[in-house]
């Protein structure tokens, strides 16, 4: 699904994406955790062609990324609702840009609204609503224009511990019950792990370890050992080489 092939980013002088190499699967989901600062977002806004680049390849479904795909979903930090929409217009504002007809339109907004269980907020505003529904109706929006990619960027991380928990197992429900590829960055260890088949841990523009997580897809993994392990593998690969640096 996705191929990065020695992909290099730099914002004027300062190379902050060095030597990328990643293969995703179609229909997987991947995790890129780092530290402040290491290009996680960068490599997300080139994924979703919002940003170009001249040095090395990223393809899509075979075909190479020149600028934002119809297919790509992509949620960013600051949930992006207009805040003078209704819920409602929120979500069905993408279909109408496509032209989707009223009667289809309508019937997609109403399945979208109920499988997120979100129907009862259809005509508020997005100020009206707690961070928790704002994610929902942001992925709402985001899912009605049926994106086979979905990339998403430190979605959960305004929000409270059980928001954070509620949202990542209706982001991990989501993924079972439609095909569709995740890339999603975290700064949270215990969500690179929940919601990652793939965890890509990063450091200073590099990838340094690529880690499969034989234990995803599991909703009741959060009260397993095997979870806990992984995550102190991720921790442990995090603080790799701290130690030796000069300060
Ligand atoms: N528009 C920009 N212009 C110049 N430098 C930038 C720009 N955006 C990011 N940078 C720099 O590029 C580097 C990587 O930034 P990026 O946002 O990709 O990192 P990140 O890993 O997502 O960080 P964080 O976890 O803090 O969000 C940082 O040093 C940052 O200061």
């Amino acid at each position: 699904m996705i191929r990065v092939r020695n992909l290099n980013y730099s914002y004027g002088s300062d190379l902050v994406l060095s030597n990328i190499n990643l293969s995703i699967e179609e229909n997987t989901t991947c995790t890129i955790i780092g530290p402040s600062g290491c290009g996680k977002t960068t490599l997300l806004y080139l994924l979703a062609g919002l940003i170009d680049y001249t040095d090395g390849e990223i393809y899509i479904k075979n075909e190479k990324v020149r600028g934002s795909r119809r297919e790509t979903g992509v949620i960013l930090q600051d949930y992006g609702l207009l805040p003078w929409k209704t819920v409602w217009n929120n979500i069905a504002l993408g279909l109408k840009v496509r032209g989707m007809e009223r009667e289809q339109l309508n019937k997609e907004v109403s399945e979208i609204l109920r499988e997120l269980d979100i129907q009862e907020l259809k005509n508020k505003y997005p100020s009206q609503l707690s961070g928790g529904q704002k994610q929902r109706v942001t992925i709402a929006r985001t899912l009605v224009i049926k994106p086979d990619l979905l990339l998403l960027d430190e979605f959960t991380s305004a929000l409270d511990a059980m928001t954070k928990e509620n949202i990542q197992n209706l982001i991990l429900n989501i993924y079972k019950k439609r095909p569709v590829t995740i890339v999603f960055v975290t700064h949270s260890i215990e969500e690179a792990v929940f919601l990652g088949q793939k965890i890509v841990i990063m450091d200073k523009a590099k990838i340094k370890k690529i880690i499969d997580n034989p234990y995803f897809g599991d909703v009741e993994i959060r009260s397993r050992i095997d979870y806990y392990n992984i995550c102190l593998e991720v921790r442990r690969w995090l603080e790799e080489g701290k130690n030796h640096e000069t300060p």
